[in-house]
């Protein structure tokens, strides 16, 4: 015998408790604001940011995760008051076009791709003063290798998108029709097993493989604090906000360092290591804005 099922009604209201509780333990940033400023106060901030669920809505297709207008002017003065990195999956080049600011660090393939302040003694003068760290850079024969295996296998996979993020590689499955899953992940399984120095985790529809070294987006927050000056400092506040589960690797360095303010961007409950959440990139928005309009520089 099957278990009883709920109407719609009593769907809605489980989810609805479910949530409910879910916040308990991450509650909303923008009701915890005042006390999150209280702390902020006197502390040198680092903002941090992922790029898509976060600063774009998610949309079907990846070419078109446009930010708002209103989101850029937000980000723009945010980053001319705290020094601001956006850290994301994509090809770092990419997240600049979408994002069009220039006061703003970035990091592309997961952390793998670094732009970063040369010392912190030169915040101000980021146009000429940066450093790029690529740790993966040896892979990136191997990986094209893998690129192209995977456009020739998939070929025949309806709905197969494929993103070349420089050092790392998305395999999105979005538009792929389910009973085709299969037969995907087998394709990337089989190329794998013959890549050893490359493995493959799971986002939003999104196969993602990268090289497999000990490297991710808490080690690029790390290094971004390293080079801005604050590798040791007991009165920097990072503040990272993020959606996917790579970001979750940021919210456990933070966890870590007993230092910085964790936000998941999430409508549903999900398992976090954040401390706090926001429901979508609208909310990040108006986080940003409060602190903009609520904190010194
Ligand atoms: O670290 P992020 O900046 O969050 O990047 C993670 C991946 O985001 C993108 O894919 C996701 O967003 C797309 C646009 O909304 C959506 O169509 C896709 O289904 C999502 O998985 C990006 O395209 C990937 O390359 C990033 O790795």
């Amino acid at each position: 015998m099957g278990l009883p099922r709920l109407s719609s009604t009593e769907c809605e209201n489980a989810f609805s408790i479910e949530y409910t509780s879910w916040m308990m333990d991450h509650p909303s940033a923008l009701d915890k604001f005042e006390e999150m400023m209280s702390i902020a106060k006197g502390r040198k901030i680092v903002i941090f940011l992922d790029y898509d669920g976060t600063l774009s809505d998610i949309v079907p297709n990846p070419e078109e995760a446009f930010m708002t207008e209103k989101m850029r002017m937000v980000l723009g003065e945010v980053a001319s008051r705290f020094p601001t990195a956006i850290i994301s999956g994509r090809k770092r080049e990419r997240v600049q076009d979408f994002v069009q600011l220039k006061n703003v660090y970035y990091a592309g393939s997961h952390g793998l791709d670094i732009e970063a302040p040369l010392d912190s003694t030169n915040l101000n003068e980021m146009d000429t003063k940066v450093v790029l760290y690529q740790p993966a850079k040896e892979f990136l024969p191997e990986k094209r290798k893998v690129l192209n295996l995977l456009s020739e296998r998939t070929k025949c996979i309806k709905g197969v998108n494929i993103e070349d993020n420089k050092f790392c590689i998305s395999v999105h499955y979005r538009h792929v029709h389910t009973k085709d899953l299969g037969t995907l992940e087998n394709v990337i399984s089989v190329i794998l097993k013959e890549y050893q120095n490359f493995r493959v985790s799971t986002g939003k529809k999104v196969f993602e493989i990268r090289p497999d070294i000990v490297w991710n987006k808490g080690h690029a927050l790390e290094y971004f604090l390293e080079n801005l000056g604050f590798g040791n400092s007991d009165d920097v506040l990072p503040i990272y906000i993020g959606d996917d589960r790579t970001d979750e690797d940021a919210f456990k360095v933070l966890r870590k360092r007993g230092q910085g303010v964790s936000i998941v961007v999430s409508a549903t409950p999900k398992d976090t290591k954040a401390l706090y959440s926001l429901r979508e990139p609208k909310e990040v928005m108006e986080f940003l804005l409060g602190i903009v309009i609520n904190l010194e520089q």
